[in-house]
């Protein structure tokens, strides 16, 4: 990895500063997604295998009168700045655990694609939760930050561990995963979004005749990740929301193929979607795919990514 200038490990608060923190986090790919049967509480239960990839938000938090969020970067636009915007919410929680009020302006760098599947909105979450927490010289331990990262969203711990982990329950309950080497990834960024909800409920429409099995983490691709085998992680990537995301939005199979079409290893919706992952051999066979899907005109962008990337951890403020 390159790139992580300033960072400090467990991102606690760089000594001195008590006037702005910045926090990078990375996106995330789901190698496999296995989904069990709806909860009573609207919620399924997963069997997540998430890896985190090389595209990152930075959140920077500074003291303010009030709460107040922006953002940059090319999907900015579709990024709310209320108090629903997951950072906000990870300030607003985070305070109120501590009795203190949540003056910060929170500035988002994005360059995570939004409502793609990616989590750009849980890296938020967690990034905002890490630097108000530097910048409020809280010191908070890894299990306090954790269980708010499950309150805000199920994906957000995630996000706050990175490398590689297999997500229980609802995706909240990890367990750090051991990987023996770099993948590499093209991702296709589609236009416009797909809700996480809506994908989620189309899965339970398309199984409403069917007894869904107890997702289970498959051991080819543990064992893939475990000795960095790109081949075999290829063999063994599933995703169980693919045909949901494919039912609402049938364009993205012209997608998928344009990439295998190219060259690629093997292709898979990311998460709910709408954006498509593409595992390649290398940085070059990256750039190739990455253009001939660009050429196709299936997609919106198409960007160049490896894995495991670090969890939300300090960087020095950009000036
Ligand atoms: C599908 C996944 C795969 O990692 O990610 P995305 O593709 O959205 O990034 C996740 O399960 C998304 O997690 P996240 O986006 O944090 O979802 P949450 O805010 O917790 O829940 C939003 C909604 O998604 C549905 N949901 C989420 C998680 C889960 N295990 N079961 C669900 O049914 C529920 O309808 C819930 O109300
Ligand atoms: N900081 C944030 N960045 C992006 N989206 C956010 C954020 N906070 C809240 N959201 C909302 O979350 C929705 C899902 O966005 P995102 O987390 O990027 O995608 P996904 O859930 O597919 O991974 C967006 O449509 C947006 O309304």
């Amino acid at each position: 990895m390159t790139g992580h200038e300033g960072q400090r490990p467990g991102g606690r608060l760089a000594s001195g500063t008590g006037e702005r923190v910045t926090v990078r986090v990375p996106a995330k790919v789901n190698v496999q997604l296995a989904v069990g049967g709806a909860r009573a509480d609207g919620f399924h239960d997963l069997a997540n295998v998430f890896l985190a990839v090389s595209l990152f938000d930075e959140v920077t938090v500074a003291p303010a009168a009030e709460l107040t969020v922006t953002c940059t970067g090319p999907d900015a636009h579709q990024v709310p700045l209320d108090a629903t915007n997951l950072a906000a919410r990870a300030a607003v929680l985070l305070a109120e655990r501590h009795g203190l009020a949540p003056n910060v302006h929170i500035d988002i760098a994005k360059d995570i694609p939004v409502a793609g599947g990616m989590a750009g909105g849980s890296a938020d979450g967690a990034g905002a939760l890490l630097a108000c927490d530097a910048l409020w010289g809280l010191d908070s331990t890894r299990a306090e930050l954790l269980d708010i990262c499950a309150e805000l969203g199920s994906d957000v711990p995630f996000s706050l561990v990175g490398g590689a982990a297999l997500g229980t329950g609802r995706g909240e309950r990890l367990t750090e995963l051991p990987v023996g080497g770099d993948f590499h990834w093209v991702f296709a960024v589609a236009d416009g979004g797909l809700s996480t909800p809506k994908v989620y409920g189309e899965f339970d429409r398309l199984n409403a005749l069917v007894r869904v099995p107890e997702p289970r983490a498959s051991a080819h691709l543990l064992e893939a990740l475990r000795t960095g085998d790109a081949a075999a992680l290829a063999g063994a990537l599933s995703n169980d929301l693919q045909p949901a995301a494919l039912s609402l939005r049938p364009s993205l199979r012209s997608t998928l193929e344009g990439g295998l079409a190219a060259g690629a290893l093997a292709a898979l919706v990311s998460g709910s979607g709408p954006t498509t992952a593409f595992l390649v051999k290398d940085p070059r066979e990256a750039a190739v795919v990455a253009e001939a899907l660009l050429a196709s005109g299936t997609c919106r962008a198409a960007r160049v990514a490896s894995s495991p990337a670090p969890g939300a951890h300090q960087v020095q403020p950009r000036h």
